[in-house]
């Protein structure tokens, strides 16, 4: 079968290098020209996959039908922001009932949207085969062949299986889901929760601190999604507590590391404009953010996220707001009802 990549940021190019051990026709989509060339003159990706081989069978364009037409599989892993207008522009070339996999994490809109909804909707008609795949899974380790599990979720049994059949590898462990909706918020909100702990890491709070906001953070995440029709045993698998664990600690993180520099005082501008890379966690706090006032969520460490990527509070009132809650049980503060 053919899988088409769109996006040739770090994880799309690790998942290519990872399914170029087991197949044979893969198109990797980047959208400026002069970068299909010089990843095809050098194979390598030095700017957002440095030091990894692209193994000739991946072939490498900038023209969007050539990629996108006759692919059973379409993966979409722009930044999430650009995921609506991507699974737009493909949808003229996209062959009736191919696999369209989101492998972004953020949000759509303000709406709540998640990416998988805006994909079927600009792909209605055409497919309803849409995937979600999220798991704790670095681009740098998996491009470097290093063991890792993840998650494959729809709600079309058939389209998860060619998933999980397509990508799985004696190195990548894919699961199955049937809870689009908590695989997607899982790696949505663990973004801000590796922000918070990247900032607390900032200012060298310790290790039982970390430890504190990575469970209260499970906790903020699976009280959203919940709310939102995921099921709360999905944040408890790799898709939520996995990747909140690797996010909230591995040197990898782009999210973790833009909370380290927002703890030693730069402005989320100032880290935005010095990296090339996406640091989905911003835009999700602020959407997730804007969400939970509207639906009263109670989500104290987003809003403090908020208010450190605003410039409202410092990193030491941020944590002085979130000691200082009032007292109540743990048990008291767990999800208990979806709409
Ligand atoms: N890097 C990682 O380890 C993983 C990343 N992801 C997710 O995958 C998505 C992409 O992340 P990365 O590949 O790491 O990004 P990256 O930061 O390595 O590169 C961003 C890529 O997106 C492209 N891009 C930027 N704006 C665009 C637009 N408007 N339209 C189309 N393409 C655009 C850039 O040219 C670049 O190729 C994100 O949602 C991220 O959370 C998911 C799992 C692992
Ligand atoms: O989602 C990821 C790992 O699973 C990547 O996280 P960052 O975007 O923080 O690097």
């Amino acid at each position: 079968m053919k899988i088409a990549m769109i996006g040739a940021g770090g994880w799309g190019t690790a998942m290519m290098i990872s399914l170029a051990g087991r197949h044979k026709d893969l198109v990797l989509y980047c959208r400026k020209p002069e970068t299909a060339e010089k990843l095809n003159r050098e194979r390598e990706n030095k700017e957002y996959l440095p030091g990894v081989h692209l193994p000739e069978v991946i072939r490498i364009t900038s023209d969007l039908k050539e990629a996108v037409e006759g692919a059973g599989c379409v993966v979409i892993c722009t930044p999430s922001k650009a995921v609506a207008d991507t699974a737009g522009k493909i949808a003229k070339w996209l062959e009736k009932d191919a696999v369209v996999v989101s492998a972004s994490k953020g949000l759509a809109d303000d709406e709540g949207h998640r990416l998988s909804e805006v994909i079927a909707q600009k792909v209605a008609g055409i497919t309803d085969r849409i995937v979600a795949l999220s798991g704790p899974n670095h681009a740098e380790e998996v491009g470097a062949g290093l063991p890792c599990a993840t998650v494959a979720a729809s709600e079309v049994p058939e389209a998860v299986q060619i998933v999980q059949d397509l990508f799985m590898s004696p190195v990548f462990r894919v699961y199955r889901s049937d809870d689009i909706r908590g695989v997607e918020y899982g790696g949505a909100l663990k973004n801000i929760m590796a922000l918070a702990c990247g900032v607390l890491d900032g200012i060298k709070l310790g290790d039982n601190s970390r430890a504190a906001l990575m469970t209260r953070g499970l906790v903020e995440m699976t009280r959203f999604g919940v709310r939102f029709g995921a099921k709360m045993n999905t944040f408890f698998g790799l898709s939520g507590m996995g990747d909140l664990v690797v996010t909230c600690t591995s040197s990898h993180s782009r999210n973790h590391t833009a909370g380290v520099m927002m703890g030693e005082g730069k402005t989320a501008k100032e880290i935005v404009e010095g990296t090339n890379m996406v640091v989905e966690g911003m835009r999700t706090a602020l959407l997730v953010h804007e969400i939970a006032k509207r639906e009263h969520i109670d989500m104290p460490i987003t809003e403090e996220v908020c208010c450190l990527i605003n410039g409202e509070h410092t990193a030491r009132k941020a944590l002085e707001v979130l000691m200082a809650r009032a007292k109540k049980a743990e048990s008291e503060t767990y999800p208990t009802e979806s709409l």
